[in-house]
Formats: C-alpha cells, structure tokens, sequence
C-alpha cells in the first residue's frame, strides 16, 4: 500500500492542470479549483489541513473520490429572462443578482439538471415568469431538486414568490410525465428580501413531501428544508472513519451534537454505541430524525431540538456523564458555551467532522487547552473541484482529571475574537458567586441573555417528556445575573 511520502510525491508531480475544465468555471464560481487536475486539488486540500491542523498530529493522506463528477444529489436553479426575454435557468454569479445559465453542471446530479431543463421550458406554457428582485416581479425564485442516489427517489421544490401557481395540477402533471422518476412535488412560498432559497411555508403538491435514501445500512428520510450531506459517496466514507474512530464496544452514552436528521448517531446507534443523544436546533430535522429512529427500528436513541451549547451546558450543570461525544457543527464551527461544556462534560473521546479547517484549528485548540488529545486526522474530499474539505478527528482524554480542567482552564489567553463577544459563562457564574454568594446554571444565564436581547441561540427545549417544564430562573438570581451583565458591560 502506498504511504503518506509515497503519495505526496505522486501528487507533487500530478498534472497541474485540468485539460477539460467546465467551460462556466469563471462566470460560475462554484468550483473553484476546476483549473487543476484531480490529483492537483487533492494536494492542494492535503496542504492547507497539514498547514492548519498539521501542528496537532500527522493528517492522513486525503481520501479523494474515484469519481469525482455528478456527486451533488441537491441542486438549486436560480431563474431569470435573458435579453432576448427568454427563461434561463443557473446560478446566480458570485456577489451579484445575476444569474449564469447552466444547462448541465460538472458536479450536480445529471437527473436533477434535466429536471430544471424541463420546468424552464413548462415555465414557459404555463406563462411562470422569474421573479425579478429589482423588480419585485415575476412568480419563481428557484427550483430545488433532491434525489436519493441508492433509492432513486427524486424531490422537486418549486419556490415561489407568491402563494399561487397557477394551473398547478396540470403543471404537476406536465412535469410528472416528463419525469416519472419524481416522488415527490413541493411549493414552497419565499416572499422575503432574502439569500435564503427556502421561506417558510410549504404546501405538498404530490407524493409524501419528503424522499428516502440510504446511507451505512439504514434509511434516512429527507424533507425540504432538513440538512443532508450532498455527496452520498463520500458520505459513507466520511461516516464509517468516524465510527471507526468512535471504536464503541456497545456499552458508551453518545451524545451526536449538531445532528441534522440523526443521520452519524442512528448509525452509530446500530454500530455498537450503547445509547445516544442527538440534539439540533433545526425543528424540521428533528421530526426527521424522530421519524428514522423509528423507520429503521432503532430504540437506543433520544432526539432534542434545542441549541448544542445551552443542551451541554445543561447536561453539565445536571452532572451528567457520556463516553463520546459526536459533534457535527455548521462552516462557523462550535461556540464557546458549547466548549466550555464539552469540557466540563469530559467525554473521553470527541470525534468531531468539520467542513471548515480554519473553525476546526480554531475549536482544536481550545480543546487541547482543556486537556484533550488529538489522536487522529483524516481529511476526506467531500467537495471535489471547490476549495472546501471535510476533516474528521478523533480526540481523546489526557491524562489531566475533568475537575482540574474546570478550574485550570483559563480561556484569558486565547484568541476567542471568533466566538460571542462579552463575558463567558464561566466568568459570569464566577461573579454571581463572589458577589453574592448565589451558584446560577447556564441554562439561567442564557434565558436572562436571551431576556436582554443577547445571542444565546434559539428553540431551548430540554425536556425528555413532551410535556415537562424547563426550570425558569428565580428572580433574585435573575437579578444576580443583570447585575453580572452590567458588570461585564454587555447590557
Ligand atoms: C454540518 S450539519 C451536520 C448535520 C448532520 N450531522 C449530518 O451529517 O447530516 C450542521 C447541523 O447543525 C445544525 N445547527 C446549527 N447550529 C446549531 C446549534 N446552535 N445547535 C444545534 N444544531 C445546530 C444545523 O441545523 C445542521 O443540521
């Protein structure tokens, strides 16, 4: 087997660049290293983890696709009139309102681009103009196609501004018998000022709502709005390094933070881990992943929806104890409060997937400071021919007892410019003790923050029966807290 030298010297005299690059490289943006050949880009990602991260471990060699086209099962068609008044559907160009014409795209799902082919052309015979957002006319802003590459089952979401689409059951029709692979018609009604494709509210035009699909050997459904990754190849690579990594032996609690529709944890579920917690903050996920425990038979397993940070936070305060922590977070990666948790918590391995190394390094070192150690880096290229990249590292508790962490770590010295600005939790707590004598949770801290107008996150929901209250803060530590705030000049 080749290793990591072998490897990189192949890579370092790889062809440079790509002979065939998508002729919309430029215009389009999507794909920014389309230039270099696939072996170029591969170093080129293997560089800036070993730049990043290099200081915490040796990284992996990056395990790259075999082939790396067509691999995205979600694409979004952004629609406008060209000059000659004609529908064009693409994406829009990077920093502007306008939109690249796209018929076939290098990476995008080939079923999922001739599906946009033929709603342009509908568009058309049932006089459906693009919403024009100068202009604040025309009806669809986008079309939004998801299809399950094992299941074959295929979501399409027309996006509109307003709530009619006119002639909507011949449309469905139309575009049903053109496409009988289609299992499913949404509309979905954006009517804001806003980058996000998805608005509110959504209507079911045909099938269930939502498609299936599998992934390590179970069925996962996917809704509209709900995250799912889009490579499903790279997906099963990325998922069973991580369980790898989890090394569960049946017996572990497992919380999966930032778990979308439940996807890591219901496999790590079935995978040996002895029971897991997932916790999400996107509603709609949660019902998702609700829905595959109970699809896939899986009973070892809680969904929450409430914000990562507050939820360990408060698992904290309680004393509760868990062997592995999954954890998942956006591209702006992880926040302090759900850190400090984290570490209070000390689970003895994290196991945390990243599609950001720069949030990574960032989050990496404050875990290193509480005590942890980086065992293993793997990078995996979930993105092929853009500059983004997926990391999974396994991190292990030292030598250093959770309860020294607690008081030892000192958070004065790092670089915390990209985390909430004001006092931490910890400081806060600190304060309200010295100065009054009262201990007060981060749950309370967070529901006086939130009282204040400060960020602390959203949808806070801890209960483990539907019904069950989440303790309010008393007044008198309410005030404690205020004054805390004040103190620390965040109010
Ligand atoms: C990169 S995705 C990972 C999802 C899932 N692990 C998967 O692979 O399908 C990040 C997820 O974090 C969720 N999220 C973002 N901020 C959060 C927060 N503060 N607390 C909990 N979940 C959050 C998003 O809704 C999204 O589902």
């Amino acid at each position: 087997m080749e290793n990591q030298e072998q490897q990189r010297r192949r890579e370092t005299h790889a062809p440079e660049r790509n002979p065939n690059p998508c002729p919309l490289y430029r215009k389009c943006g999507g794909c920014q290293l389309q230039n270099m050949s696939y072996q170029r880009q591969l170093h080129w990602k293997q560089e800036l983890v070993e730049r990043l991260l290099g200081r915490f471990h040796r990284v992996n060699p990056i395990i790259g696709m075999e082939h790396p086209y067509h691999y995205r099962n979600k694409v979004q068609a952004a629609f406008a009139l060209d000059r000659r008044k004609q529908i064009v559907s693409g994406v829009y160009q990077a920093s502007t309102h306008r939109v690249v014409p796209v018929e076939s795209c290098m990476i995008e799902d080939e079923t999922a681009d001739r599906i946009v082919g033929t709603i342009r052309k509908l568009m058309k015979d049932f006089k459906m103009e693009p919403y024009n957002e100068d202009t604040g006319r025309g009806l669809v802003r986008h079309v939004l196609v998801k299809r399950g590459f094992v299941s074959g089952q295929v979501m399409v979401v027309m996006v509109t501004v307003s709530p009619i689409l006119p002639a909507k059951n011949n449309f469905v029709k139309a575009l049903r018998k053109a496409h009988p692979e289609i299992t499913t018609i949404l509309q979905n009604v954006n009517n804001r000022a806003t980058s996000m494709v998805l608005g509110e509210s959504e209507k079911v035009l045909y099938g269930p709502g939502y498609i299936e699909e599998s992934l390590c050997g179970c069925v996962f459904r996917i809704s509209a709005k709900s995250f799912y990754q889009i490579n499903p190849v790279q997906t099963e690579v990325l998922y069973n390094k991580a369980i790898e990594l989890a090394g569960f032996t049946g017996k572990e609690t497992v919380v999966d933070a930032y778990c979308g529709t439940g996807t890591i944890g219901l496999i790590a579920a079935k995978r040996g881990a002895g029971h897991v917690t997932g916790v999400e903050l996107n509603q709609d996920a949660v019902r998702d992943a609700i829905s595959n425990a109970k699809r896939n038979g899986i009973k070892n397993v809680y969904f929450y929806n409430a914000d990562a940070g507050e939820f360990l936070s408060a698992m904290a305060d309680e004393g509760e104890t868990v062997d592995v922590v999954l954890m998942d977070p956006p591209r702006a990666g992880s926040d302090e409060q759900f850190l400090t948790s984290l570490a209070g918590l000390a689970p003895k391995k994290i196991v945390y997937i990243s599609c950001n190394p720069e949030t990574l390094q960032r989050d990496l070192q404050f875990l290193v400071r509480a005590g942890y150690h980086v065992q293993e880096i793997q990078p995996v290229d979930m993105f092929p021919h853009t500059n983004h990249v997926e990391t999974v590292v396994l991190l292990s508790k030292g030598e250093i007892d959770s309860k020294k962490v607690r008081v030892e770590f000192s958070l004065e010295d790092m670089d915390m410019s990209g985390f909430q600005k004001g006092a931490t939790y910890e400081q806060i707590k600190a304060y309200v003790l010295e100065h009054t004598g009262l201990k007060v949770s981060s749950l309370y801290i967070s529901q006086i923050k939130r009282k204040c107008g400060l960020d602390v996150g959203q949808n806070y929901n801890l209960s483990k029966k539907e019904d069950a209250k989440v303790p309010q803060c008393p007044p008198e530590k309410e005030a404690a807290i205020m004054e805390a705030l004040k103190h620390f000049q965040m109010i």
